[in-house]
Parts: structure tokens; C-alpha cells; sequence
């Protein structure tokens, strides 16, 4: 049987960005659960560096909030950063000191970090064997995961990264990969990526949220691949839409994909031992259901539809 959901990690609210007379990002809304890895995903200007930069608090804002563990960036920035591990731009270390000395003078600025926490860390990363090699002898894979060391050593409940893996070679990206998966499943915390790949994106993401022109296309479970082949994507032809939705919203382990008002259609993704909980749910909302259509077709059709043809990666 379906639960509720629970409080969000991250909630960002109707954001907007605008400039001059554009709207980079445009009344974006999406929630991020504890222990998930979504991806942000888009074509190149879609607005993901816009929007990250916006929930870190690096940019203001034009409109509306973003909510970390229930704070407000804009109202209580201090309690609401203290919940983010981050990296925004290249991270910077001293080159002439090892991975250590930089993990432990940036440990002298961010009160109550133990060294033991410092070598969890870095095991965690997988950095254990050159963590007393200079930063300069590392690659640029290995100098990603300091960074990421870095970004957890204050232990954040989501970490938000701008595409992790521009630059690395395919072991790199693979690495990153297995890295950020497995903090996020041993710390529990919660991972933003942001891409403009849609295959690494499968690969790594629980959730993808996609974008385009700044605002929200479609947002849509995609999971690893077991779990992936246990979902189903179906859509729902309804004489009530809104309520469709509402109801729809409030049932967990469902993903909603997208709706298109003038076919009262709602498309989303979930366990088919789900589909009968989900329709007896509509029901007893009074939603009368006049389809229900199965989709077969592969993740890149579906986003091709859904972001109007333009190819993602
Ligand atoms: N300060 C600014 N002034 C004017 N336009 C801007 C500014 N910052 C971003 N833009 C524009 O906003 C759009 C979104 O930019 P953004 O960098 O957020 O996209 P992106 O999805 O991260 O793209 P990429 O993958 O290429 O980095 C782009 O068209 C960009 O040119």
C-alpha cells in the first residue's frame, strides 16, 4: 500500500530568476528527499547553473523560496546553509599541500569537526592512499572528490554539486559515480546534480528533474537499473485533472511525470503492484478515469517528447 510523504530535504518553491525582461528560471518547483540523488537535467542554458546558484544563495532570487530542512535561504540563510555541502565552481586547494593539510585548515575555520570524521570522509571518497600526496599530484577526478570531502566535513544533509563530472575521462565519471551513490546510501544524505547528460544521469539519478528555458518539463523517477524495470510509466485520461494531481501527490513511491491539460491526461511513474492503490485512490476521490495507458517506450523518447524534440545529450 502507498504511504505518505515525508518532509523534504530541500524544497524549492516557485523559483524565479529575471533578467532585464528574460526569466531564466521561471516559477520552479521541485522537493528533494533524504537519502535520494536527483539529477538536474537540461541543455546547455537551460538554467541549472541559474537555479543552483539561487539555492545555495549565491544569487538572489527574483521569486520565490527555497526551504533547506524547513529554513528559508532568504528569511534564515544561516540555519538553512548549514544543512548544504556545495560545490558550485572548481573547488580551490593549496597545490603545495597535501589533500590532509587542506582538509584540516579548511577543519579549523568549520567548528566541531574531528580528525576522525576527516578520515571517514576520506575513505568515504576513496582517498585514503594519496590523502598525503600534494593536491598538485592529483588528477583532476581526485581533486573533484577533496572537494567533495570538503563539502561533507560540516555533515550536510544534501550536498549540491554543478555538473560533477565535466572534464573527467569515463573512469573519472564512473568513479564519481560509485562515489556519490555510496554517500549517498552510508551518510543517508541528499545529492543535487546537476547535467546535461541524460545517460549519466540513468546511470546515478533516483529522480531526474529536467528543465528547459528555466522551467520545469517534466520530473520523473528513473532509479537504478533493477529497480528501474520494476516501474511502470502510465498515463491517466481523467474528467478532473487538478483533482487528479492532488491525489495523485499525496501517494508515495509515485513520480510525476507531466500532465496535459487539454487531454486531461496525467502521465507518471510507479511499481505496478501500485497502479490498483493509485486507481482506487482517484476513485474514492471521485475522479472519474475514462483511460489507462501503459507506456512502452524508452526514457530518451520520452524526454525527446517532453522537452519538445531538443536532444538533451
Ligand atoms: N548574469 C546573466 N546575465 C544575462 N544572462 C544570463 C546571466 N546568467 C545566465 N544567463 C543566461 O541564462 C541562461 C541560463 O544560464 P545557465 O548558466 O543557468 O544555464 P545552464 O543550464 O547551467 O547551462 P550550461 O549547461 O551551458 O552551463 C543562459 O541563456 C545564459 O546565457
Amino acid at each position: 500500500m502507498v504511504g505518505t510523504n515525508t518532509t523534504p530535504v530541500l524544497s524549492v518553491n516557485g523559483v524565479t530568476k529575471t533578467i532585464g525582461r528574460r526569466n531564466i528560471v521561471d516559477g520552479l518547483t521541485f522537493d528533494i528527499h533524504h537519502g535520494e540523488i536527483v539529477g538536474l537535467l537540461g541543455p546547455n542554458g537551460a538554467g541549472k547553473t541559474t537555479t543552483i546558484r539561487m539555492i545555495v544563495g549565491l544569487i538572489e532570487m527574483s521569486r520565490g523560496d527555497v526551504l533547506v530542512q524547513g529554513h528559508s535561504i532568504k528569511g534564515d540563510f544561516v540555519k538553512a546553509i548549514r544543512h548544504i555541502g556545495g560545490i558550485i565552481e572548481n573547488p580551490e586547494f593549496y597545490p603545495y599541500m597535501s589533500g590532509y593539510d587542506n582538509l584540516r585548515q579548511y577543519q579549523r575555520m568549520s567548528d566541531g569537526v574531528s580528525i576522525t570524521r576527516i578520515m571517514e570522509i576520506v575513505k568515504l571518497v576513496g582517498l585514503q592512499d594519496a590523502i598525503h600526496k600534494k593536491v598538485r599530484a592529483y588528477s583532476l577526478g581526485m581533486r573533484q572528490r577533496l572537494g567533495i570531502a570538503q563539502a561533507l566535513l560540516h555533515n550536510p544533509s544534501i550536498l549540491i554539486l554543478d555538473e560533477p563530472t565535466n572534464g573527467l575521462d569515463p573512469a573519472g565519471i564512473r568513479e564519481m559515480r560509485d562515489y556519490l551513490k555510496r554517500i549517498a546510501r552510508e551518510e543517508g544524505i541528499a545529492i543535487l546534480v546537476s547535467s546535461h547528460l541524460l545517460s549519466e544521469m540513468e546511470l546515478m539519478c533516483s529522480r531526474v528533474v529536467v528543465i528547459q528555458e528555466g522551467k520545469l518539463v517534466t520530473e520523473r523517477a528513473i532509479g537504478q537499473a533493477g529497480e528501474n524495470e520494476e516501474l511502470s510509466t502510465v498515463t491517466l485520461r481523467v474528467n478532473d485533472l487538478e483533482l487528479a494531481e492532488q491525489t495523485a501527490s499525496r501517494l508515495d513511491g509515485l513520480t510525476r511525470i507531466g500532465s496535459i491539460p487539454d487531454e486531461g491526461a496525467l502521465t507518471v511513474r510507479l511499481k505496478e503492484e501500485d497502479i490498483p492503490d493509485l486507481i482506487s485512490e482517484l476513485c474514492n476521490a471521485r475522479v472519474r478515469i475514462y483511460r489507462v495507458e501503459e507506456h512502452k517506450s524508452s526514457l530518451e523518447d520520452e524526454f525527446l517528447k517532453w522537452t519538445g524534440g531538443n536532444r538533451i545529450a
